[in-house]
Formats: C-alpha cells, structure tokens, sequence
C-alpha cells in the first residue's frame, strides 16, 4: 500500500506526520518502527496520526507512537508540529483545542512560534541521590550538570533509564546546565527512540519547572536544546505549576508517499 505522510521538526524532533482522518492507517508496530526507521524508512523520532474526534469543542485527536513503533505518553514537540499540520489541514485557524493521551490541550501561534498548554504539574520528586522525578505529560527524570557540551548522554541516560527503579516502565532522562539567568541548556535521551535526540519538549518543560522551584517569581525560562530554542512560561504557588505553555518553532520539511 502507498501510504501519503508529511515530514515535521520542532528543535530538530522529527515526525512522520500522517493525516488518519479517514481511518485508513494500519496502527502496527513494526509498520510504524519500519516508517520512523532511518535507513530503511523515512526516518523520525516519532509518528504522530491526526483524527478527528466526537468530543465537544475538540477539533482533531493527536496519536503519537515513539519510533519503536509504541504509542508513547505526551509528546510536546510533537504536539507543536501537530497543531501545525492541523492548521495546514484547514481543521482550525488562529487557536486550536485537542485530545491527546493525557487529556486537552490549547494551542495557538504567536510571531512563527506554536505555543501549546501543557497539563498542570503538581507532584515534583526531590530525590535524595539528586535527582528529580515528574511527569509533564511523560515521565521525567531531571538532574543539574556542569560541562554539558562534553558529555555522552547516550551513556548516561542509557544506564539511567535501563537502572533498577525505570527499567520496567522506562524514563526519558534530561540533564541540565544552568547558563544565566532563566536560561537553560537540556539534553534529552528519550524513551522509546531509546537514543539522545535533538531536543524532548515535555523535559525541556519538566527541566524548566524543576529550575523554577528555586525561584517563587520565575514564570519564563528560555532553553537551547541541540535543535535550537523552546521557551517554557507558567504561573506557580507553592510548588504547584498551572497555565504551563512550551513554545517554539515547528516546521514541515517535506511530503511525500511510501510504498509498504
Ligand atoms: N519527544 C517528546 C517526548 C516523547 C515522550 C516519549 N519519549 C515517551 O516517553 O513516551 C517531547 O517532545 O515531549
């Protein structure tokens, strides 16, 4: 079958973008591993379908796998190039609201950038071996590092997500520099790409909001991730993070059809 797909990226996260409207794609793991696959497929973090629900004030449904093929937990870039694949679609045009795994979620663009509404985070683990853990959608783990150029985060998020307490569920794992104020630089290994990728919008939002316990006032954080900036905005009382907004570009690169 010739299946027709559009090619996303928000910060260098890549997607196949297909629109399912019609209910016409087979949802099969290794169909999916085989599409997201960089050799022998088209090549992305992950495959994202966009459906339309029945629920009320929802224009579309957004179904993300990881490129193993797995439907994954909330992806925020993905959840960015998915607003702006459905805006291309014509499903809305200035602001949008959408069904995702975990739950509604409001977008809307801004001077070429895609803001979109994360779900509220209340529940921050402060691990006494120094190391955060929270869930922005997915799980998280977040540890502050110095030299983050240098390091092998492959390594090291490797063994981390693969330890004793993640290994059956997973994590993806972020490690964050701190370069100024409210400025961060986060790597990201992910989950289910099972590799470091360019840049994971829900850590660079769970990064945003760990850095931001320090600071009661702090309700904006810029981030370079490898694939370029997000920005990650919020209000907060005691701990507790609502009106959580990830913002940054997200890009169609090119279209096409595969034959499988
Ligand atoms: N790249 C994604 C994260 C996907 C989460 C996925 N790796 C999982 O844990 O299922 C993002 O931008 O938020």
């Amino acid at each position: 079958m010739k299946i027709p797909f559009e090619k996303y990226q928000g910060t260098g996260n890549d997607f196949v973008m297909i629109d399912n409207r019609n209910l016409f794609f087979p949802k099969e793991t290794d169909l999916i591993a085989h599409l997201c696959h960089r050799r022998f497929g088209i090549g992305a973090d992950g495959l994202i379908l966009i459906e339309y629900t029945t629920a009320a004030d929802v224009d579309f449904r957004m179904v993300y796998y990881n490129a193993n093929g797995k439907e994954g937990s909330m992806c925020g870039n993905g959840g960015r190039c998915a607003v702006a694949f459905a805006k291309s679609l014509g499903l809305f045009e200035k602001e949008t609201q959408f069904l995702a795994v975990d739950g509604l979620h409001e977008a809307f663009f801004r001077d070429e950038l895609v803001y979109l509404k994360m779900k509220d985070v209340s529940e921050i683990e402060k691990n006494t071996e120094g190391y955060y853990f929270l869930d922005t959608g997915s799980p998280h783990y977040v540890e502050f590092v110095q030299g983050l150029e240098q390091m092998n985060v492959f390594e090291k998020g490797r063994a981390i997500r693969y330890n004793e307490r993640f290994c059956e569920k997973g994590t993806n794992v972020n490690f964050v520099e701190i370069l100024g104020e409210n400025l961060l630089r986060v790597r990201t290994y992910e989950r289910g790409v099972e590799d470091e990728t360019y840049s994971c919008g829900t850590g660079v939002t769970a990064s945003a909001l760990v850095y931001a316990l320090q600071n009661q006032d702090l309700n904006e954080v810029q981030i370079k991730t490898l694939g370029g900036n997000l920005w990650v905005s919020f209000q907060q009382k005691n701990g507790n993070f609502y009106n959580i907004f990830l913002a940054g570009k997200a890009e169609k690169v090119f279209e096409g059809h595969i034959e499988v």
